[in-house]
């Protein structure tokens, strides 16, 4: 009997937290054009001359402090939710995973799918906001993979599921276990994007941060911005929790180099937090799909300790959607 093929992408993560591998990784993701979308030549300079050599040693210690009996979480839970959903649809589909960055390759599991004689495929980039450096390289990726086969099979993506009812329900119950009640305030921490990126996604030019609140709705000029995605994210969490909307803050954290990234940033929302007295934050941080570095470390740990300095008393992550069966059934929902 002939499969459906589904490949599931995310994004990457180094072979293992030595240096050498780490320096592997963030050369492929920093190269990408899509990630550092500046003329080659200044791409190279910077990222083989400045940031790889100093950012690895330092990159290559905090991924040691995640990597577990496992490896490293988000290869773990992406491996996870491949063979959950390979079970969930059964025999007529072939499931596979790749990473944009390091393995498995993306070349590998299209090979594996044209291997199993598969009819079609359909990609699935595993981030619920779009955005050119995320989901779009990835799209870009198999398609330029894909069009030098003899036989190019059908073939569709999904673009984005930043409203998918079940994803939202799964981070509203992970939210739920920790007593939402019990925090001063909440945050929904999205994974920053230079503003330039955001811009690019405007194809009038006259809409995308010529207001202070161009984000808080989507429409057909914004339908593609990661940042207005993530606000309807947070928004369908909210409401799904009955959070006021002075209870919560859209912020962005991960900023890399000088240039403006998407605001406000964590950080920022964090001191601004404490002057006010606050004491308690739950975050979540709804541009994952499964905890990763940014969220085991950067969340749970920096932004915990800054905070603490800051005079408050907790952070507290809320869950990625990691094994949950729920969003399994999600995926499942987006498979043709
Ligand atoms: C929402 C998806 C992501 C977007 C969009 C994105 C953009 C982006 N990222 C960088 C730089 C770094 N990101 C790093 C880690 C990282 N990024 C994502 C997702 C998105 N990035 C994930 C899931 C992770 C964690 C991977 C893991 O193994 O757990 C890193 C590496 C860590 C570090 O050195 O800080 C960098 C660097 C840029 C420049 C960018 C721009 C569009
Ligand atoms: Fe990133
Ligand atoms: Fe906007």
């Amino acid at each position: 009997m002939s499969k459906k093929g589904i490949l599931l992408v995310n994004l990457g993560t180094p072979d293992s937290p030595q240096t050498s591998d780490v320096k592997k990784y963030l050369d492929q993701f920093l190269m990408d054009e899509r990630v550092i979308d500046i003329p080659k030549l200044n791409r190279t300079l910077l990222v083989k001359g400045i940031i790889v050599p100093f950012r690895s040693p330092k990159t290559a210690k905090l991924y040691k402090e995640i990597w577990n009996e496992n490896g490293s979480p988000l290869l773990y839970y992406s491996r996870l939710q491949a063979k959950m959903l390979q079970e969930r649809l059964g025999e007529g589909y072939h499931v596979e995973l790749a990473m944009r960055y390091q393995s498995p390759s993306i070349a590998s599991a299209l090979a594996n799918l044209k291997a199993g004689l598969v009819e079609s495929i359909q990609v699935i980039p595993m981030f619920p906001q779009y955005a050119s450096a995320s989901s779009g390289s990835v799209m870009q990726l198999v398609m330029e993979l894909v069009s030098k086969w003899p036989t190019v099979p059908p073939i569709s993506f999904v673009n984005s599921f930043h409203d998918n009812e079940l994803m939202i329900k799964v981070f509203a119950e992970n939210a739920r276990k920790h007593q939402v009640e019990s925090y001063d305030h909440v945050l929904f921490s999205f994974h920053g994007l230079p503003e330039r990126q955001l811009l690019k996604c405007d194809h009038t030019g006259s809409y995308c941060l010529k207001s202070a609140d161009c984000c808080q709705t989507l429409n057909d000029t914004n339908k593609f911005c990661y940042s207005a995605q993530g606000h309807d994210t947070a928004r369908l969490i909210a409401a799904e929790l009955n959070l006021a909307k002075d209870k919560y803050t859209v912020c962005f954290q991960s900023r890399l180099g000088k240039e403006p990234w998407v605001q406000p940033y964590t950080t920022d929302v964090l001191k601004k937090l404490a002057a006010e007295g606050k004491k308690r934050l739950l975050v979540f941080s709804p541009a994952f799909v499964a905890d990763c570095l940014e969220t085991l470390y950067e969340i749970t740990v920096e932004y915990h300790e800054e905070f603490k300095a800051l005079g408050g008393e907790h952070v507290q992550l809320v869950e990625s959607l990691n094994d949950s069966p729920v969003f399994i059934e999600a995926l499942a929902g987006m498979v043709k």
